[in-house]
């Protein structure tokens, strides 16, 4: 949607102070250890194919990147990303400059999709995550584990969203709710309907004024809609940004981190069908704290947990101790961990070779 009332919404919106915008004392202390203090400074609220929007004191701009941030970046990692803090300049009305991402608090991230040993980040500055599943088709112990090691890696606290409850009953929401207790600890679930307003007030009292949430799950189970909820009319649509040709003025209707009345900081994150692992060692060990702890029991330090003769933790699959899904879920995760570290390895490998063979013809040139 993109149409005037939206737009004058909008504009009403965007002037904010830093501290509306989630500033706080970590990022004055990156930004005084880095010496931006020169600088303006700004949050990524949108960004599509290394264009952006960034949302600073005096209103919301179009962000570019300075030459050298390009050159000197070593991977996808090093751009800007939605939530990031970057350092700008003043280049035109609507125009900024990025000279340089701020250091991260948190980034959540995942395996990037179809190159090998690349990461590709999801949100940045996070504190919380509500990680959303629909009780119909999407529901999955496996994937919310999964989602739960990508937040445990990076220190976003979780909380599981069971979505769309308006579509069964409170039997079969309690039978949902009962699944993932037995499976999952020490994670606040809560149950709701943008259908029926079902737990969205419970839903509320999590989300604290300053703090960012981001807002995690696949597509379709209702992250746009519970968004629109909580602002409490129609904001969030799906669309190209930068319809307009008219390059200094395409700040439209669609963006990715929105600022609530209350204070909450909200970033929605397009629908993910596939989340793989990339290096996530601390993010497992946390998840499956279970296992980690058992571990230590093993008759051997680097054992599998496979196929090994005391094994505690096998022998805690045994009696029950450990679920059997979930102790299947972590082999798989850590498999695909293992694949993705080692083909980021090999690509390593492959590129300090190349560098080699460069050097070495550029010597015998000479
Ligand atoms: N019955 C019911 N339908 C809902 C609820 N919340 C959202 N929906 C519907 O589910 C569909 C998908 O909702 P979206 O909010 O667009 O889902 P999304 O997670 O943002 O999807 P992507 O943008 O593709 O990632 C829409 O048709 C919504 O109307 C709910 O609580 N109950
Ligand atoms: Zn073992």
């Amino acid at each position: 949607m993109n149409n005037d009332s939206t737009n004058n919404d909008l504009n009403q919106n965007n002037k904010m102070t830093l501290d509306d915008l989630g500033y706080n004392q970590t990022i004055d202390n990156y930004r005084k250890q880095e010496n931006l203090s020169a600088f303006g400074i700004g949050r990524v609220i949108l960004e599509h194919k290394e264009s952006y929007v960034i949302k600073t004191e005096s209103g919301e701009f179009n962000g570019e990147i300075i030459g050298n941030l390009r050159y000197t970046a070593k991977s996808r990692l090093d751009f800007p990303a939605v939530g990031d803090w970057v350092a700008v300049s003043e280049y035109d009305v609507d125009k900024v400059l990025i000279h340089k991402v701020l250091k991260r608090s948190s980034i959540i991230k995942r395996k990037a999709i179809g190159k090998y040993g690349d990461q590709q980040i999801i949100a940045t500055n996070v504190d919380y995550a509500f990680i959303i599943q629909a009780v119909n088709r999407d529901f999955n112990l496996n994937r919310i584990e999964r989602y739960l090691t990508i937040c445990n890696d990076s220190s976003v606290k979780p909380i599981i969203v069971i979505s769309k409850i308006d579509l069964i009953s409170e039997i079969q929401t309690k039978n949902i709710l009962d699944a993932i207790e037995n499976r999952i600890k020490n994670v606040p679930v809560i149950a709701i309907s943008n259908e029926s307003n079902l737990g969205i007030d419970l839903l509320k009292q999590q989300i604290s004024k300053g703090k960012t949430y981001c807002v995690l799950g696949s597509s379709g189970v209702g992250k746009s809609t519970l968004i629109n909820t909580l602002i409490g009319k129609v904001y969030l649509k799906t669309g190209a940004i930068g319809k307009s040709t008219d390059r200094g003025k395409h700040i439209t209707s669609q963006r990715e981190l929105i600022v609530l009345e209350d204070g909450g900081i909200v970033i929605d994150t397009p629908g993910m069908r596939e989340l793989g692992m990339s290096e996530m060692s601390e993010g497992l060990e946390h998840t499956f704290d279970d296992i980690t702890r058992l571990a230590t029991a093993c008759k051997y330090k680097n054992c599998s947990h496979k196929h090994e003769k005391d094994c505690a933790v096998l022998k805690a699959v045994e009696v029950g101790e450990i679920h059997k899904a979930a102790y299947e879920n972590y082999l798989k995760l850590v498999r695909e961990k293992e694949h993705f570290e080692s083909t980021m390895l090999e690509k390593r490998r492959k590129s300090k070779q190349l560098t080699k063979m460069i050097r070495a013809n550029k010597k015998n040139k000479k």
